[in-house]
């Protein structure tokens, strides 16, 4: 049977070793193809091949229920649940989702991409499968780096207490995160992948067996059931964490052996209760590039299989906000050795890895932990360090009660600094930065702000390290800056709560705020040939608002427009609009932004264009609003 002929997990059953192993190769194959021409995430899904098929042949998917951790991992499973034929369409604009999603597969049977979600969602549904008193069996598949996030360890302490729900935890532990993983539990699960009573089991027990006399070869069918007893023989020195929260532990499995994974599996079915299977696997497996480098083929853009490296864009490119931003602090971080840089599981992307390369003293990834990344980094400052921690704008949302409780009511001088803010593009509504300005603008003490460009942000992060003494925020967006001259040093902060005016005009009065600023500029000339003059304020902060500059020109002006890459309810907008109802400023007030909707994944000026957001589209939306012009077809 060919992958492209499976369009139902159960068509695995009763395939043999070696038709599972002719599948595996086809899933490899497609799998490495499309994301070389897409581009999305490699190792982790290379590296669940056998474990997806061995998993997936023990169970009936027209009952059982499997769910995936963050979901990164999981285009084999997409590959085998009927998504073969349309798989090219991977991140893409209408088409296949980069994780799980309920809508796009009766298969995918949760959604995520946020990491640490599976055991919870799972033990819910095995909770409901009871009440209902049904008997699918549910199983969530849970990476390394996953198990170090906060939920994940809830759950496990949740379910060990529930001896009579069956549940079975699959643990891929590839030793990996997207950065070599951290922490005593990936440290306690690598002594039990190196542990010498399961590694002389593993290596010398058959050979035993066979040789005892007249019984050796009979004992052959029978080898895989007394490997994993001998291997629970062991279990008090191996798995003993887990067993003593309650988890029958099994492993750990050589991932990529299939006879021993369905064993194992087979094994698992039988038994009552939570039980966890640990499966150590290679991420990256079976494309030497990626095994060989395990951080840089977590994701790929586009690239050539042959070598591995990235197509080249046909135009160099400004560089990247996260550089940007990791070569100011690295500069501020060497002059002052109270400056610490936090990431939850996220260096690379953050640029933090930068910092952990000149100055690892200086440097703190906490594991995919955001709640006691924020929570830490509140202590730090309580003891006169100056935190700075790097977190995603979508990642930070789990941290939002930390940030009120432990950094804002403390007023503690903790700096956010929010990478991915606005729109992201290909890992669509899971990782859109939608939310940081609404989520954090409404907590008392905490400064917000949003530089218009990567020279902007230099400044920005002055202030943050160095110009306050309070908790502030600062949101960038993923890719690259605008290629505006940067300083190697020296920048200037800018003033807390003060933005500057760029251009003016008496029709109307356009206010940027961050990645809008320059937007809002070609409005203005889009305006300007239809002879309306604006006037363009970059806010720079949300909180404080620089109400002595916004609000007398909007009372001038009478026509004001907010700008924002965010969502409208509760964003920057809604702040502008905020302050001139508290000045009984009655001005016409036309908010741009993100509506209340939901982005999915494609490219950014994709979505942008389908939100409206492009600047002849905000353009026209200003005509429309306050110049009464007819609405034309805009390009
Ligand atoms: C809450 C949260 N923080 C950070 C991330 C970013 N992230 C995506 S995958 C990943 C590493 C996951 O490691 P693991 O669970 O071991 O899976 P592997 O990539 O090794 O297969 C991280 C940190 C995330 N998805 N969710
Ligand atoms: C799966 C996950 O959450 C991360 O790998 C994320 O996709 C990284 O996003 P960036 O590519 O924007 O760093
Ligand atoms: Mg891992």
């Amino acid at each position: 049977m060919h992958l492209s002929e499976i369009t139902h997990p159960n068509q695995l059953h009763g395939l043999s070793i070696r038709q599972l192993q002719q599948i595996a190769r086809q899933i490899r194959d497609k799998h490495l193809q499309t994301v070389a021409a897409t581009g999305g995430h490699l190792g982790p899904g290379l590296g669940v091949v056998e474990l997806t098929l061995g998993l997936y042949q023990t169970l009936d998917l027209d009952c059982d229920k499997v769910i995936w951790d963050v979901g990164h991992q999981a285009y084999p499973h997409k590959l085998i649940t009927g998504r073969y034929d349309n798989f090219h369409t991977l991140r893409q604009k209408d088409g296949i989702a980069g994780y799980l999603k309920r809508g796009e597969s009766k298969f995918d049977h949760f959604g995520a991409g946020h990491a640490s979600t599976s055991i919870s969602a799972a033990l819910g549904m095995a909770l409901a499968r009871d009440i209902k008193g049904e008997k699918f069996k549910v199983v969530a598949i849970i990476g390394d780096g996953a198990l170090t996030g906060g939920m994940a360890l809830e759950c496990i302490n949740h379910a060990g207490h529930l001896p009579k729900t069956n549940l079975l935890v699959v643990l891929n532990d590839n030793e990996m995160s997207i950065s070599p993983n951290v922490g005593a539990i990936p440290r306690y699960l690598n002594k039990m992948r190196l542990s010498p009573p399961v590694q002389f089991i593993k290596d010398n027990f058959e050979e035993q067996v066979k040789q005892i006399p007249f019984v050796g070869e009979s004992l052959s069918p029978e080898l895989e059931r007394i490997k994993e007893g001998m291997k629970r023989l062991a279990v008090p020195k191996v798995g003993a964490v887990f067993e003593e929260l309650g988890f029958t532990y099994m492993g750990p499995v050589d991932g990529h052996n299939l006879e021993e994974l369905i064993a194992t599996f087979e094994q698992a079915h039988k038994m009552t209760g939570p039980v966890l299977v640990h499966v150590a696997t290679t991420k990256g497996k079976g494309y030497e590039i990626a095994e060989n480098d395990q951080v840089g083929y977590h994701a790929q853009n586009p690239f050539n299989v042959a070598t591995g490296k990235a197509i080249p864009s046909n135009k160099p490119k400004p560089p990247a906000y996260a550089k940007v931003f990791a070569h100011t602090l690295v500069k501020l971080a060497e002059q002052n050795p109270k400056i610490i840089g936090i990431t939850a599981a996220m260096a690379t992307g953050t640029g933090l890895d930068k910092l952990q390369a000149k100055l690892p003293d200086q440097y703190i990834d906490v594991g995919i932990a955001e709640q006691h990344a924020v929570t830490m980094s509140a202590g730090l400052a309580a003891e006169g360090i100056r935190p700075v921690v790097a977190i995603y704008s979508t990642f930070l949302q789990r941290a939002f009660d930390q940030i009120i409780h432990d950094v804002c009511i403390q007023n503690l001088p903790v700096f956010f600094c929010m990478d991915r803010a606005g729109i992201v593009g290909a890992d669509g509504p899971t990782h859109q930065g939608m939310y940081d300005i609404a989520y954090l603008r409404c907590i008392p003490n905490i400064v917000v702000m949003a530089p218009k460009d990567e020279a902007e942000l230099q400044r920005m992060v002055v202030t943050g390290i160095n110009h306050t003494s309070g908790p502030i925020a600062m949101r960038t967006p993923r890719g690259n800056g605008y290629g505006v001259p940067l300083m190697e040093e020296g920048w200037e902060p800018v003033e807390i709560g003060k933005g500057e005016i760029l251009r003016n005009g008496d029709d109307v009065l356009l206010v940027g705020y961050g990645t809008m600023v320059y937007p809002a500029m070609q409005v203005a000339e889009i305006l300007n040939e239809h002879g309306i003059q604006a006037t363009v304020i970059n806010a720079r902060f949300v909180k404080p608002l620089d109400t002595e500059l916004i609000l007398p020109l909007a009372k001038k002006i009478g026509r004001v427009v907010t700008l924002e890459e965010g969502c409208l309810m509760g964003g920057f907008g809604s702040a502008v609009a905020e302050a001139l109802l508290d000045a009984d400023i009655v001005v016409r007030v036309k908010r741009i932004g993100v509506p209340d909707v939901l982005v999915d994944h494609a490219e950014p000026n994709e979505s942008k264009a389908s939100l409206g957001l492009t600047s002849p589209q905000m353009a026209e939306t200003v005509m429309q609003a306050f110049f009464s012009k007819q609405p034309s077809s805009v390009v």
